[in-house]
């Protein structure tokens, strides 16, 4: 419907369409302000679009909330427009309305409909994303869901202004990775999927991706997907493999995780061209300290000798309980010469335990064989020499260190 006024917003003529969508009889409008359409006749809308209009003359379109004659309110999209005049001739002004009440109710749903969705998406326990990585390397996100506060304490709003702001939080081993699994999924449109730390202010966080690619036709590749709080799970999963590879009365690693990290160990060291020092390693007596002061005394004596073992090492030698009253230890990074000298350090720290058993004091002695293994050796067959040395060992008189042929002994090292 259409109408125009002067300057103070009285009608002086409306259009047939007017009489259809206003209620109002045409006639009796003429002569009436038109903000009486208004819904809030004094300070509407329709009384600041006049406003503009008489003090700017220029057009104001925009949206009005006004009511029928029979009071039903009626959303319009109205356009006032000042009309051309001669010098002297007052100003006056097209007023358009069109009725967009059911755009505006679908609106209301659609935006009822994204509250949903979005209180929805907030609740997951998870942050779901838009990720998207231009044909240059850059990447933003497009869209992260409220769940990344909680995930990595930062906010939504923040990252999507700058995904460095997450990115710059990925554990600093896992960067590599996760740079690598991206590219190669934007490559191959395979998903996306990883676990990866992230360092946040209450500790590392552990987070798994898996998000689905597809590439627009300006080369900009896009991933929909998820991040889930994984922490918790990788927890008890570290949890478990410790326990798996523990030994549970001495807290050292058992045969299984030796043999699992040692074969680990022995290839890393064959890819280098360098052998790997081993010893075998068995209390002395251990039967009789058993027989004479129980089983429990028994049990006390392994515990503090693995202890003293342990602080005899670096960190990343391996040191395992493998049998009863047997150990074994793989020297990382170690010559076989430096390797005599450690284990000669560690029998005398074994010598010089002194076992408190209900106020009796006990003392141990160890016994070792030494191998290596060569860089095209097999771990099990190194093991093998440094029994037969460590039965030597023990044939020799005990407490001592013997080694399997072709081992440097000491006088060789020292040339005496
Ligand atoms: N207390 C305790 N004893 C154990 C454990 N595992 C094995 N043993 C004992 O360790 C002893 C090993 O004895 P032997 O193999 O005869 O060797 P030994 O007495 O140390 O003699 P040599 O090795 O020749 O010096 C046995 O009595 C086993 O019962 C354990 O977990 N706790």
């Amino acid at each position: 419907m259409a109408v125009i006024v002067d300057a103070h917003g009285v009608i002086l003529n409306a259009n047939p369409g007017f009489e259809r969508y206003s209620g109002h009889p045409r006639r009796a409008m003429v002569g009436r302000r038109l903000t009486c359409l208004d819904v809030d006749p004094l300070h509407g809308d329709i009384s600041r679009a006049l406003a503009h209009c008489v003090a700017r003359r220029t057009s104001w379109q925009g949206a009005l909330l006004c009511r029928r004659a029979d009071g039903q309110p009626v959303h319009q999209q109205g356009v006032f427009q000042p009309l051309e005049t001669w010098p002297g001739e007052p100003l006056r002004l097209l007023v358009t309305l069109q009725d967009i009440t059911d755009l505006h109710q679908s609106a209301q749903h659609d935006h009822a409909e994204l509250e949903r969705l979005e209180g929805m998406l907030s609740g997951l326990p998870g942050v779901v994303f838009q990720l998207c990585e231009t044909a240059r390397g850059d990447l933003a996100f497009h869209y992260l869901s409220d769940g990344l506060q909680a995930l990595a304490a930062l906010s939504s709003r923040t990252v999507m202004e700058s995904a460095e702001s997450l990115l710059a939080r990925v554990h600093a081993e896992d960067r590599g990775a996760l740079t690598t699994s991206l590219a190669q999924s934007a490559v191959s449109l395979d998903p996306w999927t990883l676990e990866f730390r992230l360092d946040t202010s209450d500790g590392i966080r552990w987070v798994e991706v898996r998000a689905t690619p597809r590439r627009g036709p300006d080369g900009v590749t896009e991933w929909d997907g998820v991040m889930l709080d994984i922490t918790t799970h990788k927890r008890e999963e570290q949890r478990t493999r410790r326990l798996v590879s523990t030994d549970m009365l001495t807290g050292v690693l058992n045969r299984r995780a030796f043999f699992d990290f040692g074969e680990a160990v022995r290839a890393h060291a064959a890819r280098q061209g360098r052998s790997v020092p081993l010893a075998m390693l068995d209390l002395d007596h251990f039967k009789t300290l058993n027989d004479t002061h129980g089983h429990a005394a028994g049990d006390l004596a392994l515990q503090v000798f693995a202890t003293t073992c342990r602080d005899c090492l670096r960190p990343y030698d391996l040191f395992a309980r493998i049998g009863g009253e047997e150990f074994a230890i793989l020297l990382v990074d170690t010559s076989p010469e430096a390797a005599w000298a450690v284990l000669e350090r560690l029998r005398e720290a074994v010598e010089a335990i002194e076992l408190d058993v209900k106020g009796e004091l006990l003392s141990l002695t160890v016994s070792l064989g030494l191998a290596v293994i060569p860089p095209q050796g097999s771990l099990e067959f190194a093991l093998s020499q440094a029994d037969r040395a460590l039965y030597r060992a023990k044939h020799e008189g005990r407490n001592r260190l013997a080694s399997a042929p072709g081992y440097p002994e000491p006088q060789e090292r020292t040339g005496t």
